[in-house]
């Protein structure tokens, strides 16, 4: 990004404190349940990884990978399942969890999707929420942070397919 500066909106030290803050009430909401934590890919890896290792209940982990910005910075408004979850998910509560909930449209789209699987229960789980910018119906069952209507960047979220690996969460401002 020549000509540009990080601005750093989310360090990575309030990320680790939110995480935990969230899975103390994640792990007391579904005590007793047959959670199964459904992470988003490819967006939420990280988030999730980190998430996980703070629930303190028995917990399945397992993967779906779904597109809609490919390279852009707007949602091309259609999702596209580019790997559908592997397990057998029927009866069990599961916990959607994504990076971002932006536009909702693949928030609203998997919920949906997983019904036809019978699962007990669906929620959802994300480290940022956009309102501003929703679409579509929906708000996260738990959240970190909530953000304004601005492209961010790091802790798993995307530029052109980079910047995953950055430990917070940032965007570009004029130098
Ligand atoms: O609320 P929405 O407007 O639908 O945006 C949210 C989705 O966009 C990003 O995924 P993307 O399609 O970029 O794929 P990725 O997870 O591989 O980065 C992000 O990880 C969310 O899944
Ligand atoms: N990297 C990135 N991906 C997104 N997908 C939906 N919103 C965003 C965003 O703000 N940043």
């Amino acid at each position: 990004m020549e000509g540009k500066k990080e601005n750093i909106l989310i360090s990575a030290e309030e990320i680790s404190e939110k995480i935990g803050e969230i899975a103390k009430v994640i792990s007391n909401d579904y005590k007793g349940k047959k959670l199964y934590i459904l992470s988003l890919l490819r967006g939420s890896f990280i988030f999730t990884a980190d998430l996980i290792r703070k629930i303190d209940i028995p917990v399945m982990v397992g993967f779906m990978a779904t597109s809609s910005y490919g390279h852009n910075e707007t949602s091309s408004g259609c999702v596209k399942v580019v790997q559908d979850v592997a397990d057998n998910i029927e009866g069990y509560d599961v916990l959607i969890v994504d990076d971002i909930v932006d536009t909702g449209i693949t928030m609203k789209f998997v919920k949906e999707y997983l019904q036809k699987y019978n699962p007990n229960s669906i929620k959802c789980c994300v480290l940022l929420d956009k309102p501003e910018r929703r679409k579509v119906d929906i708000s996260p069952d738990y959240k970190c942070f909530t953000i304004p209507d601005v492209f961010v960047v790091g802790y798993g979220l995307n530029y052109g397919d980079y910047y995953r690996n950055k430990p917070y969460i940032f965007n570009w401002e004029e130098k």
